[in-house]
């Protein structure tokens, strides 16, 4: 299913989406299309799979660590492609957006990356150190093969940015609730409300809210603001006691429950 699909359909429901960020290949691959499947089956609309990197600028620690065991496991873009198809040919219909810094798009060449991302079944990409006014070569790649180009947008990106950022993004818009990097934290920005407001004056796309977000309260207060939500860091700390934990996947599974509950209500 496309992901603007899933957004018509929830929209017409009156419901948000759920989108869950993982590491691809923490702590290897085959754990990754059983959290893939655990995370559908328990609510989430959209998956965004992060491409492990060594130097990952954005993230705070929890997910650092997760590039690091990742890495360790030995992945790498070829290898996360490789398995996306293995999902697809099993039937996994839920759209994948890739999550990955420039460097290894870029060492694959953008066409080349695009083609890749079609014929192993990718929706579209977020490539997170790149902006959408240097991203021209990346997006004709990626319009070429009828991929969705996903920008960020933040509590400190102007007007005429946020303009651009419209104008390029398909699928979604996704909205970093506060400058820094990623991780739980204990509160919603309290101008959360007002930010938004604005940001609906230039995004015309769906707007998915993410940066912090842990719990069913935070999920119901961020989801009545826009589209969709993010969480990332909170399934990724769990995710860290897969090897020493056996009921991990049962863990991720109840929180998912609990957060997709609020946003379908
Ligand atoms: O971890 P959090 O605070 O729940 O936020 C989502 C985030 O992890 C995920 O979307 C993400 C992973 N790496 C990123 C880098 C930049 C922006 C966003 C991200």
């Amino acid at each position: 299913m496309s992901i603007s699909r899933v957004f018509e359909m929830l929209k017409s429901d009156e419901k948000k989406a759920f989108v869950a960020y993982i590491t691809a290949g923490d702590p290897d691959l085959n754990t990754t299309k059983e959290l893939c499947r655990t995370l559908v089956s328990s609510g989430v609309d959209i998956i965004e799979l992060g491409v492990p990197f060594s130097d990952p600028l954005a993230d705070g620690p929890t997910n650092q660590k997760a590039s690091e065991r990742a890495l360790a496991s030995g992945t790498d873009l070829k290898s996360i492609l490789r398995t996306v198809k293995e999902l697809r040919d099993e039937g996994f219909d839920t759209p994948i957006v890739l999550f990955s810094y420039l460097n290894p798009i870029f060492a694959m060449g953008f066409e080349g990356f695009a083609k890749a991302c079609r014929s192993s079944g990718v929706d579209g990409a977020l490539v997170l150190d790149l902006p959408p006014e240097e991203a021209e070569d990346y997006i004709e790649a990626m319009r070429s093969q009828e991929l969705d180009t996903v920008f960020l947008a933040s509590p400190t990106t102007t007007r005429e940015r946020l303009e651009l950022i419209n104008r390029e993004s398909r699928g979604f818009v996704y909205y970093v609730s506060r400058t820094g990097v990623t991780g739980v934290q204990q509160d919603v920005s309290e101008t959360l409300d007002q930010e938004i407001a604005n940001l609906k004056d230039s995004i015309k796309k769906p707007v998915v809210i993410g940066f912090g977000i842990s719990t069913p309260e935070q999920a119901k207060k961020v989801g009545a603001l826009g589209e969709g939500i993010v969480i990332g860091s909170a399934i990724v700390k769990m995710v860290e006691n897969y090897h020493d934990q056996a009921n991990t996947i049962d863990k991720i599974a109840d929180f998912v429950k609990g957060i997709s509950n609020v946003l379908k209500s």
